[in-house]
């Protein structure tokens, strides 16, 4: 008897054995087809065996095996079963999380066929254009090479303006042969001779066999990405493949264009979630079978094949958007470092501020660190000031001083950028005779008012409303906006200085494709002379003509119930201040504050950011918190909130599990969304291998609970926000 044992894609903590017919050829790692509750699906064998517990009348065959190569080989197979054990979630959903959507639906991994657009031999010439985006287009296959036609619908250009270059012969469209690059030889743009730090950096990495970890600690601007840029000339003169991991990738085009202008000859795809299916079925495939030398792409690219890879790098390591925040909670950084140990090869994480996490491990010499103490294009440091905020005359919620501030610098000539983290117009709206506050119907959180909607909207639902007239207690037309939002920062700052043009970025102003791109286009054109906006603005942008970053809403960060918002406030201010002064002068960074003498506001601009983080991790040491225990939060919402607390309170041992602390179920810091309850259970323990034993006793105590199927749960291990 030939028993294969495979995995589902089921919320299970467990694989499922079938028969297999011998004339079947199957290999750990293939997709087979099997029945399935009386569904055909597909499965990801695992292993072949000749025994198995389940009766044998109740075995089922294994319906057809659809690879004749294995979609996951070993390398990946034991990633991640490592995977699924460190974040105790299940196999086979964790498996079919790694695969690209077309292959969990049983497609063949077979070549696709994607059309590239690049530049004929008269459009290398750069001929000039009357039309403006036509001109636009032919600079990006100019700096940025050749290019797949969807991304370059993502960056925001039409499809006449494509064709209008097609029809002049300044481009053309091909569809995308195999070839080997690293025959060729490599061909690399421009580049800038490396500062003293930098260099001894690469010569370092150079110098590295197999695996480590690098942290590399560099102030804003300080040029890491030279510093990936040159480590990884040796790489690919080896052969070897890379992965560059990014936050955000349609934030930072200029990255991506950075890289193809750098190593024009060379192969480099993408991976986001703004690829279509087959796209990204791509990319799997041109990673797998060694057809890129580089892939760039965002937390999910953590997972894909590579036949060789020589190097990973994490930029902005510290960001919050590696963390999966649903399904398999994933951290892409930290599973990084497993993929560079299993493929003996060095991890370069990058960033100004690095995650506590991190820098623990640098500081215990786990990992190696590297520092960039001084930006690359300027010697000057930016300068940071505290505006206190208490008793002062405020205008649009800007102090005097600030907008003083800000009219010196425009008429300089130079670029404001104003920083507040939430759209809108107004977080909420108040009756003025009663006090009423406008809350969602389904969350315990105010809807936040959109003037040029005339909505309120609810950003953690969703929900849309109409603005009421009167206010629904006491009936009095009274009802005004306070707080503040971005929309309203925008019709303040447009007013307040009338001739001169404000640029606003965040999720709501570039909803439209390409319009983001658009707005980067025009600030650094010089076009926009004052930048409204939310993170989004934060986030590795170069724009070198800002020269004052003036930060509205510090103080939300300061007072917070997760242990996290200090440092993340503290990376916020640094990398928003990283935007001023990039190239020649100092920038001014104003932090408004009714806090000013917070000890930690205090710390973080007399002394920087590293100075805080080495602050920060000492309290979190006598706390006993990450790094220095571990921690994972077991969630479960409801309609009903009975149903929520009794699921949880069963979760909570009559006797104390040893090694492992329980609190909860507490409510989560938002208690409602949509309509549900959200409760949770925290778990604090010492030693990881003992809250690792705890998870997988209780994920195995769940699946036989009934009650589990009435909630929504889920666990995180190492959790980046409670809510
Ligand atoms: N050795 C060098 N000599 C001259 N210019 C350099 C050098 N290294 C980097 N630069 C330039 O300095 C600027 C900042 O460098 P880079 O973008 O690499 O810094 P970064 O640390 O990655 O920035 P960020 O703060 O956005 O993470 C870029 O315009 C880059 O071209
Ligand atoms: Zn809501």
């Amino acid at each position: 008897m030939l028993i294969l044992e495979v995995a589902l894609k089921l919320p299970l903590h467990r694989t499922f054995d079938y028969l297999l017919a011998p004339t079947m050829q199957v290999e750990a790692g293939m997709r087979v087809t099997v029945n399935f509750a009386n569904r055909r699906c597909t499965a990801i064998a695992l292993v072949k065996k000749d025994d198995t517990d389940v009766p044998k009348e109740k075995l089922k065959q294994i319906i057809e095996v659809l690879d004749e190569h294995p979609v996951f080989n070993q390398a990946q197979l034991s990633f991640l079963h490592f995977v699924s054990q460190y974040y105790c979630h299940p196999i086979g959903d964790t498996l079919f999380t790694a695969l690209p959507a077309v292959l969990r639906d049983g497609g063949s991994p077979d070549k696709t066929q994607i059309p590239i657009v690049r530049l004929t031999e008269k459009g290398q010439k750069l001929p000039t254009l009357r039309a403006k985006k036509q001109q636009a287009l032919l600079s990006q296959l100019y700096e940025g090479g050749a290019i797949k036609l969807s991304e370059l619908k993502a960056l925001g250009f039409a499809s006449q303006t494509i064709k209008a270059l097609e029809e002049k012969a300044l481009i053309s469209q091909s569809i995308e042969h195999d070839s080997d690059w690293s025959q060729n030889e490599l061909q690399l743009g421009e580049k800038p001779r490396l500062n003293d730090q930098q260099a001894t950096i690469c010569s370092a990495v150079n110098a590295q066999v197999g695996y480590r970890t690098f942290l590399i600690e560099g102030v804003t601007g300080s040029g890491k990405t030279e510093v990936y840029l040159q480590s990884l000339e040796n790489i690919i003169k080896a052969g070897k493949q890379a992965l560059i991991l990014v936050p955000e990738i349609g934030l930072t085009p200029q990255t991506v264009n950075r890289f193809k202008k750098r190593f024009n000859n060379l192969p480099i795809d993408l991976w986001h979630s703004n690829l279509t299916d087959n796209e990204r079925l791509h990319t799997w495939r041109r990673a797998e079978k060694g057809l890129s030398a580089l892939v760039i792409g965002t937390r999910s690219a953590i997972f894909l094949p590579f036949q060789n890879l020589g190097m990973i790098i994490v930029d902005e390591e510290h960001d919050n958007s590696f963390k999966q925040q649903e399904g398999l909670r994933y951290h892409a950084r930290d599973l990084a470092a497993f993929r560079a140990h299993q493929a003996h090869c060095p991890l370069l994480l990058g960033t100004a501020t690095p995650a506590l996490e991190t820098l623990h491990k640098a500081i215990t010499n786990k990992y190696q660190l590297v520092t960039l103490s001084k930006r690359a294009q300027t010697q000057h440091d930016n300068q940071f000031h505290l505006v206190d905020m208490k008793g002062q005359p405020e205008q649009g919620g800007f102090s005097p001083m600030s907008l003083h501030w800000m009219e010196k610098t425009l008429a300089r000539g130079k670029q404001v950028m104003v920083f507040l983290n939430r759209r809108g117009f107004a977080p909420t709206l108040m009756c003025h005779e009663c006090g009423w506050l406008n809350t969602c119907k389904h969350c315990s959180t105010s809807a936040t008012y959109h003037k040029n909607m005339n909505r309120l909207v609810c950003h953690h639902c969703g929900e849309q409303d109409f603005v009421p007239r009167q206010c629904p207690d006491c009936g009095s037309t009274q009802i005004m906006p306070t707080g503040l939002g971005t929309e309203q920062l925008e019709g303040f700052l447009s007013e307040r200085f009338d001739d001169i043009p404000v640029t606003r970025i965040d999720r709501d102003s570039t909803r439209r494709k390409g319009s983001l791109e658009s707005a980067l286009e025009e600030i650094n054109q010089g076009g926009a002379r004052i930048l409204v906006g939310t993170q989004m603005l934060a986030k590795g942008h170069h724009f070198a003509d800002v020269s004052l970053v003036i930060i509205l809403d510090v103080d939300s960060g300061l007072y917070s119930c997760d242990f996290r918002a200090t440092e993340q406030m503290a990376q916020l201010i640094t990398q928003v201040a990283g935007r001023a002064g990039r190239a020649g002068e100092a920038g001014t960074v104003l932090l408004q504050t009714h806090f000013p003498e917070h000890p930690l506001l205090q710390d973080l601009i007399n002394n920087g950011y590293g100075d805080f983080a080495r602050y920060a991790l000492q309290e979190r040491e006598e706390a006993m918190l990450p790094p220095f225990a571990h921690l994972a939060i077991i969630r479960a919402e409801a309609t009903n909130i009975n149903t929520v607390l009794r699921f949880l309170s069963d979760l909570v041992p009559a006797t104390p599990y040893p090694g492992i602390q329980l609190l909860g179920p507490i409510p989560a810091p938002l208690e409602r969304i949509a309509g549900k309850f959200r409760y949770q259970l925290h778990i604090h323990a010492q030693q990881r291998t003992v809250l690792r034993d705890y998870l997988s006793q209780l994920a195995r105590y769940i699946a036989t609970h009934e009650s589990a199927n009435r909630v929504r749960w889920s666990i995180d291990v190492d959790p980046m926000d409670s809510y």
